[in-house]
C-alpha cells in the first residue's frame, strides 16, 4: 500500500483561503476587519521568522495585524501592562505572545493575563477548561491543524486509538482532548511512560510531540496507522556545508513513511496548519465579540 504524504502546506491555503472570505463578511458587519495583536519579546532567531510570517499572512488574509516588540530585558510588569491595555482595548480582537519567552517572565502568568475572549492562542486556563468540559473555546492552533488534516485524511475519528506522545499545555494535552471530542481512544504517553514503542504501535492515531529528533521511528508504527509529526527540530546538517541545518520532525520520516498509511512530512505539514488555523482563530474571535455569524471554519 502507498503512504499518503499529508500535505499541510496546501491544506493550510486552503484554509486561509476560507479564513480571508469570513473576515471580509466580519469586516462587512462591524466597519473594521478582524485584528490581531503579536507581541514578541527579545530576539530568540526561530520566533521573529514565526511573528513575521504571522504579520504577512494575517495581512494577506485581509486581517489588521498590530505588531509589538519588546526589548529581551524587558520585565514581566512591563509585559502585563502591555496586555492590560490591549484587553481594554476594543479594536483588538486576538492577542498572541510568541513563546518562549526570556527567563525574567513567568510564561503561565503571561498567559492568563490575556483577556480568554481574546486569546487567540487557545492556551489560558479557561479556554483549556473549556476545552476539557467539552464547550466552545478558542482552542490552540497546532493542535486544531493536527485535528483538521486528521478529519481530511480520515473523515470519522470515532472508536479509532489515538496516542499522543507528548503531554504539554499548548500540544499534547489539548490534542489529547480534541480526540477525545471526537470519539477516540485516546492514551497520552510521554517519556516515562513503560514500553511506549509497544503503546505506539497500537495506534490508529500517532501524533508525535515529544520534543526530541526523529524519535519515533518505524517500530512505533502500526501498520496503515497516521502519523502526524509536530516537532520541529533543528539539526546539524554538515553534508550542507559547515555550520549548517536541516530542520526535521520527532519522527524519523523514512522508517516510519515505510509502515504508515499516510504521514504528515517536517516541514510543510503541521507547522504552516499552526499560523492557518491563529487566523482561523482571530476571525472567530472577532465574530464571537461582535455576534457576526460566520461559517463554522
Ligand atoms: N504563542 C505561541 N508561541 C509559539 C507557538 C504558538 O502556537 N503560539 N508555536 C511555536 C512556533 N510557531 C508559531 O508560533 C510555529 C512553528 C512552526 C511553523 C512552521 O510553519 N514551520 C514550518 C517550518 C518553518 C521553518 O523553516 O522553521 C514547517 O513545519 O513547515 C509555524 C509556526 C512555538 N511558539
Amino acid at each position: 500500500m502507498e503512504t499518503k504524504i499529508i500535505d499541510g502546506k496546501a491544506f493550510s491555503e486552503k484554509l486561509v483561503e476560507t479564513v480571508a472570505v469570513e473576515a471580509s463578511k466580519i469586516k462587512n458587519a462591524i466597519g473594521r476587519p478582524p485584528a490581531l495583536a503579536v507581541v514578541l519579546v527579545g530576539e530568540n532567531s526561530a520566533s521573529k521568522v514565526y511573528v513575521r510570517n504571522k504579520i504577512e499572512r494575517t495581512e494577506a488574509a485581509g486581517m489588521r495585524s498590530i505588531e509589538h516588540r519588546l526589548d529581551a530585558d524587558t520585565d514581566q510588569a512591563t509585559l502585563l501592562a502591555l496586555i492590560e491595555e490591549m484587553n481594554n482595548d476594543d479594536a483588538v480582537d486576538g492577542i498572541l505572545v510568541q513563546l518562549p519567552l526570556p527567563d525574567q517572565i513567568d510564561e503561565d502568568a503571561v498567559i492568563n493575563a490575556v483577556a480568554p475572549e481574546k486569546d487567540v492562542d487557545g492556551f489560558h486556563v479557561v479556554n483549556a477548561g473549556l476545552l476539557a468540559t467539552g464547550q466552545d473555546s478558542l482552542v490552540p492552533c497546532t493542535p486544531y491543524g493536527c485535528l483538521l488534516l486528521l478529519r481530511d485524511q480520515l473523515g470519522s475519528l470515532s472508536g479509532l486509538n489515538a496516542v499522543v506522545v507528548g503531554r504539554s499545555n499548548i500540544v499534547g494535552k489539548p490534542m489529547a482532548q480534541l480526540l477525545l471530542k471526537e470519539s477516540c481512544t485516546v492514551t497520552i504517553a510521554h517519556s516515562r511512560t513503560k514500553d511506549l514503542k509497544e503503546v505506539c504501535a497500537r495506534a490508529d492515531i500517532l501524533v508525535a510531540a515529544v520534543g526530541r529528533a526523529e524519535m519515533i521511528d518505524g517500530d512505533y508504527v502500526k501498520p496503515g496507522a497516521t502519523v502526524i509529526d509536530v516537532g520541529i527540530n533543528r539539526v546539524a546538517a554538515p553534508e550542507r556545508g559547515e555550520g549548517k541545518f536541516r530542520l526535521t520532525g520527532d519522527v524519523d520520516y523514512d522508517s516510519a513513511a515505510a509502515k504508515a498509511g499516510a504521514i504528515t512530512p517536517v516541514p510543510g505539514g503541521v507547522g504552516p496548519m499552526t499560523i492557518a488555523c491563529l487566523l482561523r482563530n482571530t476571525a472567530v474571535a472577532a465574530a464571537r465579540r461582535f455576534n457576526v455569524d460566520i461559517a463554522d471554519i
